[in-house]
C-alpha cells in the first residue's frame, strides 16, 4: 500500500546564514548604469534562473519562461521601444519634474551583457488552476515572485539586475514575438557591476524617499490616514 509522502524535518538556519539572507535583501539594488561588459558565467546564470524557477506559484502553475537576449540587433530594437515610451513618459510628469526625470538613467538595455524577458503563459496548467479560480491575476503575481528570487540570487552572485518597464506593451510583445496567451511580466538587464548605490538610486537622487516601515503597518483593518 502506498503511503502519502511526509514532510522532512525543517532545516534550521544559523544566525550567520540568516544574516547573509538579510544582507542580500538589503544590498539588492535596481541597476541601470553600473554594468560591466564581462559576460555572466553559465553556472552563475543557471543558478539565477534556478532561483527564479524555485519561486512559489499559484497551483504550482510555474507560468514563467525566460527569454535570454544577447543579440545586439534585438537589444537595439528594444532600446528604441524604450526611448519612444520614455519620451511619452517624461511628458506625463508635472513640468517642474520633467527635467529631473529626463536626467535619470532608467535602463541598461545595451550596456548590460544579458537581458532577460520574463513572461507568463496564462494558459499553463489548463483552464482551472488551484488558487486562481477567483483571482485570475495570480499567475502574474507568481511570475513576479520568480523575478524577485532572480534579483536576490543575482545580487548574491555579484551580478546587478535592473527592471525596465517603460515600454508600450504592444511594442515589446511584437519585438519578442509573443503569442496572445503569453504576457510579458518583466524586462530585465543583468551584468557584473562596478559599483552599487547603498540605497535606492531614486532616493539618492531626490526623486522619491523611502517611506518609514512603521508608517505602513496597520492593525486588523485599513486605517484611514490621520485617524
Ligand atoms: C515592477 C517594477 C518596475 C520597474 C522597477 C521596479 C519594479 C519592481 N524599477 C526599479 C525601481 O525604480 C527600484 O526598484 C526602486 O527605485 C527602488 O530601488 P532599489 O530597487 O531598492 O534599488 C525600474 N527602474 C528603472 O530605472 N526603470 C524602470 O522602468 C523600472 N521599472
Amino acid at each position: 500500500m502506498l503511503h502519502p509522502p511526509a514532510p522532512a524535518p525543517a532545516r534550521v538556519f544559523s544566525s550567520a546564514e540568516r544574516r547573509a539572507l538579510y544582507d542580500v535583501i538589503a544590498a539588492r539594488r535596481d541597476v541601470r548604469d553600473e554594468f560591466l561588459p564581462d559576460p555572466i558565467a553559465p553556472d552563475r546564470l543557471r543558478r539565477i534562473l534556478e532561483a527564479g524557477h524555485a519561486a512559489p506559484s499559484v497551483g504550482h502553475m510555474q507560468p514563467w519562461n525566460f527569454i535570454l537576449i544577447r543579440d545586439p540587433a534585438q537589444k537595439h530594437r528594444i532600446a528604441s521601444a524604450f526611448a519612444a515610451a520614455n519620451d511619452e513618459a517624461a511628458e506625463m510628469f508635472p513640468e517642474e519634474r520633467q527635467s529631473t526625470y529626463r536626467s535619470l538613467k532608467l535602463e541598461g538595455i545595451r550596456k548590460a551583457p544579458l537581458n532577460i524577458a520574463v513572461t507568463c503563459d496564462r494558459t499553463r496548467g489548463g483552464k482551472v488552476v488551484l488558487g486562481r479560480t477567483h483571482n485570475r491575476d495570480m499567475d502574474l503575481y507568481s511570475t513576479v515572485c520568480a523575478v524577485q528570487n532572480m534579483w536576490l540570487a543575482a545580487r548574491a552572485e555579484g551580478i546587478g539586475m535592473g527592471w525596465v518597464s517603460i515600454f508600450r506593451p504592444d511594442d515589446l510583445r511584437a519585438i519578442l514575438g509573443l503569442p496572445d496567451h503569453v504576457e510579458i511580466v518583466a524586462y530585465l538587464c543583468l551584468g557584473h557591476v562596478s559599483e552599487l548605490f547603498d540605497r535606492p538610486e531614486l532616493a539618492a537622487r531626490g526623486w522619491r524617499q523611502t517611506l518609514p516601515l512603521d508608517s505602513l503597518i496597520m492593525t486588523d483593518r485599513w486605517e484611514p490616514a490621520g485617524a
